[in-house]
């Protein structure tokens, strides 16, 4: 039998804070049909076995958060060992945003710091051995240097979250959304949290649909010459 050459993909994970643009940008990049496109499993945290995990996380967070996070780290890891055929991947965020919602419960006390630890060593066990290699973090603020980060100030998305209406978040407050916001500026522009498994770029999430579009092009082109450059 020939055995099929699995070639890892050219993968990119898009991060932002909840309503930053993620969607609208995957959504742009499911015309190309040389792009595997994985969308946040949110629809499976909703339905663990008949129960709305992600309601559960919002509603009790104390309680659930370990319980959701880990859930998020196992549906996440499903993503990043997707086999796909495509030469690109693009994901909705990463187990490596995941450390970025973990840090925030860990900050604001919603973990124990023992349910911190038990996180972090799934994390570190996966990060070792499962075949997770992201080629390039799309993140939000663009500036052509080609360190790219979805960077949307938290009056901005909480103006989106509340248009969007998703019920579980209509309890997230604008402090939430600030402190989410800090935690990825930290990781992906400051840079001075967690270490980076691959370059960033950023994209202005603030700007009007119409400019987004034009960043998302740019965006396309760096990632697909990008490729071309590392063969
Ligand atoms: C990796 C990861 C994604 C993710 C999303 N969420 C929440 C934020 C939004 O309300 C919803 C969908 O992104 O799930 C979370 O609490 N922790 C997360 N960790």
């Amino acid at each position: 039998p020939t055995c099929k050459l699995y070639k890892r993909p050219f993968t990119v994970c898009i991060e932002g804070n909840i309503g930053s643009g993620k969607t609208t940008f995957l959504s742009h990049f499911k015309q190309f049909d040389n792009t595997t496109v994985l969308q946040e499993p949110v629809e499976l945290w909703r339905n663990v076995a008949g129960i709305n995990l992600l309601e559960l996380m919002y509603t009790d967070p104390k309680r659930y958060s370990f319980l959701f996070q880990s859930y998020v780290q196992l549906t996440m890891l499903q993503l990043h060992t997707y086999k796909s055929a495509m030469p690109y991947k693009i994901m909705e965020r990463s187990v490596f945003s995941a450390r970025c919602f973990i840090e925030n419960m860990k900050r604001t006390k919603l973990l124990e710091d023992v349910e911190v630890v038990v996180l972090e060593d799934w994390y570190d066990w996966c990060i070792q051995n499962a075949n997770i290699v992201t080629d390039l973090i799309v993140i939000s603020y663009y500036i052509y240097i080609n360190v790219v980060y979805l960077r949307t100030s938290p009056e901005v998305v909480y103006n989106r979250m509340k248009t969007r209406a998703r019920k579980e978040e209509n309890s997230v407050s604008l402090e939430y959304l600030h402190q989410l916001h800090n935690i990825h500026d930290e990781w992906l522009y400051d840079q001075t949290l967690f270490n980076l498994p691959a370059p960033v770029l950023v994209i202005d999430g603030n700007k009007s649909l119409e400019e987004m579009v034009i960043q998302f092009e740019n965006c396309k082109n760096l990632i697909f010459n990008k490729k071309e450059e590392k063969n």
